[in-house]
């Protein structure tokens, strides 16, 4: 159709304060035409087809997802000066190449707008002069036809058309806030004209986008087709427009979805409510909604001004630093050396076992249900069998119950999971899921059963959380097709997978499961092998910490709230609650076996047991429950707490320097056993002291150094082979505030020398818990970034 003229050698303005930037440079002629060089520096563009009809195509090419770098947006702006200009051009359409309209503004560039490495157009350049004044107020009209996905700078483009053609399916939505940043080309002023500002503030601060249907249903897009008749229906449309036969409306200056001052006060102050609640650490969610009220006060030009300016100043936070880097760190966890740069590609899994429909067992067969595997869930016998498909039936009603499956969905899916209480169906599945309890001899069984039964290609996954693989497969010859998948409760709810290798592990293995990771939309991590894999190495002392704490003084209560208001889900003593004290007791010996000299051996927890508490399924743990599961504290505790005391030796009597003997001899409780401590170590009562008076800022560093300590050893010793898949880790695994980057991100904002230093004196005082590992110690001494890649760690994969 017509004649098509790239844009990448016609520059008619430039907006940016010094015409040699970086970007310039990709853009820059040479003798008429950029040099190959030049062109491949280029990261992205836009290309102008004029077709016989007088419209103008302008298509966005950038892959993989559109996303506009400053190289899009000029060449957009000269692909619109051009069509202004020609005679030939009635009116425009805007899309994106390859079914994709735009994922917005490109997310790597933001580095180099934070550190001021790249240069920037003039203020306001791309909202006001680009999108406002030359797109939304030309004398052509403007169509988007949207494929794909529409988000952030990308639904910004196509919200300053004068209308929106899309697809059913379509992705559409302003998902900025996720980032830490507000929408910056005009987003925080159209999308409120467009549907309303109840609808428009909702859509920015959950960062959710709606579908092409819906998006239709609110207004955002005024005609749905099918993807074979976008580019032609949008065409028509605009050409329509031309001839006054459809409305020609610029969204910045629509006024009838605008609720009234009085409506629209009640409407922010309402948002403002729930964002403090919500997100209490976060301040741009309360910028967004101040510069659309902004808009709605003074007017939509002085409302994009302020949405500049707000701009400008968040996407330098740190809260946008860390978005950003959780954003490529959840990325990366698939990119792993030496296994997925090797050109395999995943074999087809069509059929997948379970062993085990407990809790894990029925919530891991209902994440692969869900995403259309058909699953053998085994048991020993009938009742358990019952049990475990009721379990996983529970899980999808409950999907059809909050208004997420439709109830004849929920009968195909669950037509997908059959029983079974021997291995005679497993002779054609792809891949078995082991889910029993933590018994070695029962998983050793297991493996040597699955061995025999299931087909030589088979994929045998463990979902131990702790158990060194080796040992799970010991009895069987098959250790290259041997791996952990490793979910956490619930497992169809919670986002990470760990992925755990051994060093006999093939690679195909490991693609293998990545893939079907991606498929039940996870986020899968590989982790190597050892004892608590990365996440429950990390989450060990962060429990231990806490204990040791309130051992020495600190009030319990106090120490979770200065933990959730660091923006942890919950405290410590809340989440052993929730985990059951019986489970954390299992994993806690795992550790006291394999790390003891770093383990602080308390007895609270196993004294509570004594007495029958067990955490929430008992109504009592640290805190007491009522019917809804609403926790309260309870004074009893502190009794347990001063027992505790007495047998690790560490009193409270202020006047009185006092000895930590540790325990000595061996304490049986039910059928555990907490072996007697080895260490010994004074702590003085001026310590105790200090401890029931610590600040907030001392009982985070207090019980996340020491999960800082385990992640430097974690990264030292291989298990993780990027500091930013320990990031993902603490995020996804033990809820730790994406805000803050994950838990290496969050340690370099301290510094090394810091972290070594706190680590050191409190080592000094309360002994091998704290002790700074060799890593740290390195690094501090280099004065070296913790996440910085480990050169020469003794890889365990
Ligand atoms: C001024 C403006 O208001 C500011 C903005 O526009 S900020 C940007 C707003 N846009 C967003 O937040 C969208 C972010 N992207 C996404 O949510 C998802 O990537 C997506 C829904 C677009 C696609 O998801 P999916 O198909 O699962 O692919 P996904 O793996 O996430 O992304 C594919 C690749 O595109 C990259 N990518 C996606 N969106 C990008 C963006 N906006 N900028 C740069 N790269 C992007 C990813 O990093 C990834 O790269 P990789 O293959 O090298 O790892």
């Amino acid at each position: 159709m017509g004649i098509s003229h790239t844009q990448t050698g016609t520059i008619s303005t430039d907006p940016r304060s010094d015409a040699r930037s970086v970007v310039s440079a990709s853009l820059r002629i040479a003798g008429g035409k950029a040099t190959v060089k030049e062109k491949n520096m280029a990261k992205g563009t836009t290309t102008i087809d004029v077709g016989a009809d007088g419209v103008a195509l302008i298509t966005i090419i950038n892959p993989p997802v559109n996303s506009l770098s400053f190289d899009v947006l000029y060449s957009l702006k000269e692909s619109y000066d051009q069509a202004l200009r020609r005679d030939d051009v009635k009116a425009i359409v805007v899309t994106g190449a390859k079914g994709k309209f735009s994922g917005g503004f490109d997310i790597s560039a933001f580095g180099g707008v934070q550190t001021g490495k790249v240069d920037q157009p003039k203020p306001g350049y791309i909202s006001i002069d680009v999108l406002t004044d030359t797109v939304e107020a030309a004398r052509k009209p403007s169509v988007a036809a949207i494929d794909g996905l529409a988000l952030g700078g990308g639904l910004e483009v196509a919200m300053a058309c004068h209308a929106r053609i899309s697809t059913p399916t379509a992705q559409l939505g302003l998902p900025e806030l996720q980032l830490g940043i507000i929408p910056g080309f005009g987003g925080t002023q159209r999308l409120p004209r467009l549907v309303g500002i109840s609808k428009a503030l909702e859509m920015m601060l959950t960062s959710k986008p709606v579908k092409g249907t819906e998006a239709h249903g609110l207004g955002l897009v005024d005609s749905l087709v099918s993807p074979n008749e976008l580019v032609s229906s949008a065409r028509r449309w605009a050409l329509d427009m031309v001839e006054g036969k459809r409305p020609w409306v610029a969204s910045l200056y629509k006024t009838d979805k605008l609720d009234s001052f009085g409506e629209a006060r009640e409407i922010f102050k309402f948002g403002r409510a729930q964002v403090r609640r919500q997100a209490p650490n976060l301040q741009h969610p309360l910028v967004c909604i101040d510069v659309v009220e902004t808009g709605i006060i003074s007017g939509p030009r002085a409302g994009l001004w302020k949405e500049f300016e707000s701009f400008q100043e968040l996407v330098r936070s740190d809260t946008c630093k860390s978005l950003v880097h959780i954003f490529f760190a959840q990325r990366g966890t698939t990119k792993v050396p030496a296994v997925t740069d090797l050109g395999l590609k995943p074999r087809r899994v069509n059929k997948v076992a379970v062993i085990g429909g407990g809790l894990m067992g029925s919530g891991i067969a209902t994440a692969l249900v869900l995403s259309n595997y058909p699953v053998i869930l085994k048991e020993i016998n009938e009742k358990f069998l019952q049990a475990g498909l009721d379990r996983v039936k529970a899980n999808l009603q409950s999907r059809v119950k909050k208004g997420k499956m439709t109830q004849e969905k929920f009968e195909k899916t669950f037509s997908l999971l059959k029983g079974a209480l021997d291995y005679e169906s497993f002779r054609d599945v792809d891949m078995v899921i082991e889910a029993v309890i933590e018994n070695v001899s029962l998983k050793q069984q297991i493996f040597a059963d699955l061995e025999k039964y299931c087909p030589p290609h088979c994929i045998l996954a463990s979902n131990t959380s702790t158990i060194d693989l080796n040992l799970v497969g010991s009895k069987t010859r098959s250790h290259d097709r041997i791996i952990g998948a490793h979910f956490f409760s619930p497992a169809h709810i919670m986002p990470l997978l760990e992925i755990v290798r051994t060093n006999k592990t093939s690679p195909q293995v490991i693609v293998d499961l990545l893939d079907v990771g991606k498929k039940i939309r996870k986020t899968p991590v590989v982790v190597g092998n050892c004892t608590g894999f990365a996440v429950n190495r990390m989450f060990f002392p962060y429990t231990q910490a806490a204990l040791l704490l309130v051992e020495h003084g600190t009030d319990l209560y106090l120490i979770d709230k200065a933990v959730t208001k660091f923006g942890m889900p919950m405290g410590p003593f809340r989440l052993v609650d929730l985990v059951g004290f019986g489970v954390g007791v299992a994993t806690a010996m795992q550790f006291i076996e394999n790390f003891p000299e770093r383990t602080y051996k308390s007895m609270v927890i196993p004294l509570m047991q004594e007495d029958k508490r067990a955490g929430e399924t008992t109504r009592k743990g640290f805190y007491l429950y009522d019917d809804k599961r609403k926790a309260r504290p309870d004074p009893e505790v502190k009794k347990y707490i001063e027992k505790a005391r007495s047998i690790s030796g560490v009193s409270v009597d202020p006047k009185v320097r006092h000895r930590w003997r540790g325990l000595s001899g061996s304490l049986t409780i039910g059928c555990l056993t907490i072996i007697s401590s080895s260490v010994s170590h004074f702590f003085s009562t001026q310590h105790f002291q200090q401890l029931a008076k610590l600040s907030e800022k001392d009982i985070i560093e207090m019980i996340f150094l020491p999960v800082v300590n385990e992640a430097c050893r974690v990264f030292a010793e291989g298990i993780a082979v990027k500091a930013a898949d320990l990031d993902i880790s603490s995020v996804m695994g033990m809820g730790f505030p994406p805000y803050r980057g994950g838990i290496m991100f969050w340690a370099d904002s301290l510094g090394s020398k810091y972290i070594y230093t706190r680590l050191e004196e409190w080592s000094k005082t309360f002994g091998g818990f704290f002790k700074p590992c060799a890593f740290l110690a390195e690094r501090a001494a280099a004065g070296a970034p913790l996440s910085a890649p480990v050169e020469q760690a003794k890889s365990r994969m």
